[in-house]
């Protein structure tokens, strides 16, 4: 029997996928501009970092070398006079939104081939029927907000006026969600929580991926800070994923950090939650040391994403990649001899691009195990494969089964090309 271990790095990708312009992301590169920025000395903070990126473990697996299969060059600082010990490539995505669940789900074998719903990029940008309904339903004196907006902006702009009227802060984004900001203390976060399964029910019919409340504290427009106590409600995935094949054959899973409200907790098992990429990698290391034979970990690091890619702060995302890299030795010396770590990501948040959203771009795939052989697996057409390896490892199903979609990576190794 085997473990399988899968880390997705959330928003970080290695380069524009092949259908990038559709998406206004031609040239997005997540991993490239970053460590082009610090090349430059352009990323130095005081006591944060200072000078190229250095990401020594990350590039021992081979993140260099499938920046290089993504883009055709190995970033600055990420090149190496030896060989990455692991496997290594990049994978387009196949379905049609950049956003977390369909990223996610296509890693766990279910690509999003349908439309999401997504709200017009206008003001207001929410049917006035919708938050009617809303607003009788919760029993609100009106919303905030019905716009497109970062998150931290739009607390900071309107956080004062929501605490003397008592209306939430509704908004979204290029993906498919309906976001809604309150104080956990004035407004309440059980309340919030509420209004966020009121909103759920309500934009269903409008195939919405995700309802998020967004709770932050603070008393005004200086300090208002967003908490861990986020909360998504996604809808399910379609189909079976990875998560519900290993839970129906029995196996132990572990959901660390977001995994559970990514797949609308179906097959997630027992949810490891923690605030912060320094407590998930904790977590990470608790379940890793708990999992028994046959079980699947599947864990997401939020921070890249929400606290630096959105927020275009290139320094930031840096500091955040070297401390990631700095305990993967923690992982491998946890590590038996049959054991698979896949690291990957569900999307690009270009840090240094227009705007604050994700960017439609390749994401890295890095197997490694103790007993597996290095090498390139290529240019993969969709995150699926991601799937399709757990299955085989873990013995899961045929490839057949697995979905219709991803083809393996553990034996049948392709070309780099
Ligand atoms: O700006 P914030 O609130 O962080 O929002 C971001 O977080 C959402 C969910 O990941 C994305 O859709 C993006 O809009
Ligand atoms: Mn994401
Ligand atoms: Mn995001």
């Amino acid at each position: 029997m085997a473990r399988a271990l899968v880390l997705v790095l959330d928003s970080v990708g290695i380069g524009a996928a092949p259908d990038a312009a559709r998406y206004g992301d031609e040239g997005a590169d997540t991993i490239g501009h970053i460590a082009e920025v610090c090349a430059h000395g352009q990323a130095d903070r005081a006591s944060l970092r200072a000078g190229p990126l250095r990401l020594p473990n990350l590039v021992e697996l081979g993140l260099g070398e499938a920046s290089r299969l993504s883009t055709g060059c190995v970033p600055p600082g990420l090149q190496s006079d030896t060989q990455p010990i692991g496997r290594y490539g990049c994978a387009a995505e196949i379905s049609k939104g950049k956003d977390t669940p369909s990223g996610h789900w296509e890693l766990a074998g279910v690509p999003v081939l349908f439309d999401w719903g997504y709200f017009p990029r206008e003001v207001p940008c929410f049917a006035p029927k919708l938050i009617s309904a809303l607003c009788q339903q919760a029993n609100l004196p009106g919303i905030l907000g019905n716009c497109h907006a970062s998150g931290t902006e739009i607390i900071a702009k309107l956080g004062e006026e929501h605490i003397t009227s008592g209306k939430p802060i509704c908004y979204t984004s290029a993906d498919s969600v309906f976001q809604i900001a309150a104080h956990e203390d004035t407004f309440g976060l059980e309340r919030l929580y509420e209004l966020c399964t009121v909103a759920r029910r309500l934009v269903d019919p409008l195939r919405i991926g995700r309802v998020i409340a967004r709770p932050f504290v603070g008393s005004s427009a200086g300090d208002f800070v967003r908490t861990g106590n986020r909360r998504d409600y996604s809808v399910p995935p379609p189909r079976p994923t990875i998560l519900d094949r290993a839970t129906q054959a029995g196996r132990c899973v572990f959901s660390v950090g977001k995994i559970g409200d990514i797949f609308a907790h179906c097959g997630t098992g027992r949810v490891l939650k923690a605030n912060g990429n320094a407590a998930l990698f904790d977590r990470t290391l608790e379940g890793l040391s708990a999992l028994p034979e046959g079980g699947l970990l599947f864990a997401n690091f939020i921070d890249f994403d929400s606290l630096h890619g959105h927020r275009r702060d290139p320094a930031g995302y840096a500091a955040a990649l070297e401390a990631f890299d700095a305990r993967i030795p923690e992982i491998r010396r946890m590590m038996r001899e049959d054991d698979l770590l896949v690291i990957t990501a569900d999307h690009g948040c270009d840090p240094t691009w227009r705007g604050t959203d994700h960017t439609r771009e390749q994401v890295p795939v890095l197997l490694f195990g103790p007993s597996l052989s290095a090498g390139p697996i290529g240019r993969r057409e969709t995150f699926a494969d991601v799937a399709a390896a757990i299955d085989e490892h873990l013995a899961l199903a045929s490839a057949s089964a697995s979905a219709g979609t991803g083809r393996d990576m553990l034996h049948s190794r392709a070309p780099a090309l």
